[in-house]
């Protein structure tokens, strides 16, 4: 068992909180444990026992429904019964049309939403196909002739060194709309440095269009060209973001956006967002709504986990796997 499932294992929490992680999942790569950790750091904030399901993109994907149905159909199941969905960053096109699809379930029904980088990007895409009517909207990542091209490439640094292109570390996102979910959970700062990892971002020609059709960018960079935040008002948590906010996040400082997903995930965002107009940052008390700590009936009794006969230890668990993908 290593730190971090140990760590799982021993949060008290009685209430789950059942996340739906949508991606590529050929490997775990580091950024998906950081997601992981990240997730875990938020759950333990808002007093709720995490069950992350692992959902490959590519089974969401019209073809699996073809070629494997039963894959199609488990994976359809596990995002409709998820009570938050997280799209995390991601190269490379295989099974963005699943990520896709997952953002438009998660705007459509209004089940919180967090995508980050790659994630944000699927998000405006399919913003932009569905409720703009832009049939062929596409990052140039994956259609470089996109005949709407809302995600293009924006580079930073040399363009002729290997490498050297990639908008990378710590950059500075200024919050240009005050009365916003990310800027409350962020303690009402006027701006916030988070890292970046990324080479394609929203076209900053298309950002007025996006604005009237309902999709607010609600973090930029310095320059106003960069978008780094997107919110839908009207939904009651669908936020997405260029940066990683799971890099900075740690055990007694849980990133904020994090925070809102599990909080919007668990009926408690309003309670979080009213603690924050207070002043109040991030972490900090809250009182969550997890009454009083009784040990559920297959937990020991002496505080320790004990690991049940299927060989998953109780206490938060991953019932689609164990968060270790070979
Ligand atoms: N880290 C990421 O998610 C990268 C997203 C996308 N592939 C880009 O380069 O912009």
């Amino acid at each position: 068992m290593n730190g971090l499932q140990e760590l799982l294992c021993l949060t008290p929490f009685r209430i789950l909180v059942r996340i739906a992680m949508v991606g590529k999942y050929t490997g775990l790569s580091d950024s998906y444990l950081s997601v992981l950790k990240a997730l875990l750091h938020a759950s333990v904030y808002c007093h709720r026992k995490l069950v992350v399901d692992w959902v490959a993109s590519t089974d969401l994907e019209d073809s699996t429904k073809i070629e494997a149905p039963d894959a199609y159909k488990a994976a359809w199941n596990l995002l409709k019964s998820a009570d938050g969905i997280l799209v995390p960053g991601g190269f490379g096109d295989r099974g963005v049309q699943g990520k896709i699809l997952a953002a438009k379930y998660a705007r459509e029904n209004n089940v919180p939403y967090l995508g980050i980088c790659l994630g944000m990007q699927m998000a405006v895409v399919e913003f932009a196909r569905h409720v703009m009517n832009l049939p062929h909207a596409n990052s140039t990542e994956f259609d470089p002739n996109a005949k709407t091209p809302c995600v293009i490439f924006m580079p930073e640094g040399s363009k002729t060194h290997m490498g050297g292109t990639m908008r990378l570390g710590s950059r500075r996102t200024f919050f240009k709309v005050a009365d916003c979910k990310s800027a409350k959970l962020y303690g009402n700062a006027d701006y916030v440095d988070e890292r970046h990892r990324h080479r394609y971002e929203v076209n900053p020609d298309m950002v007025p269009e996006f604005e009237n059709a309902g999709l607010k960018f609600v973090g930029k960079d310095e320059s106003d060209r960069r978008m780094e935040i997107i919110e839908i008002p009207n939904h009651q948590y669908f936020i997405g973001a260029q940066f990683h906010p799971e890099f900075k996040s740690r055990p007694a400082k849980p990133s904020p956006l994090f925070v809102g997903l599990i909080a919007a995930s668990s009926g408690q965002l309003d309670k979080v967002l009213q603690g924050c107009s207070n002043g109040h940052v991030i972490p900090g008390k809250h009182q969550f709504s997890n009454g009083p700590y009784t040990p559920a009936a297959h937990q020991n009794t002496n505080g320790h986990a004990k690991k049940l006969a299927n060989g998953v230890a109780n206490g938060t668990y991953y019932p689609n796997g164990n968060g270790v993908h070979a």
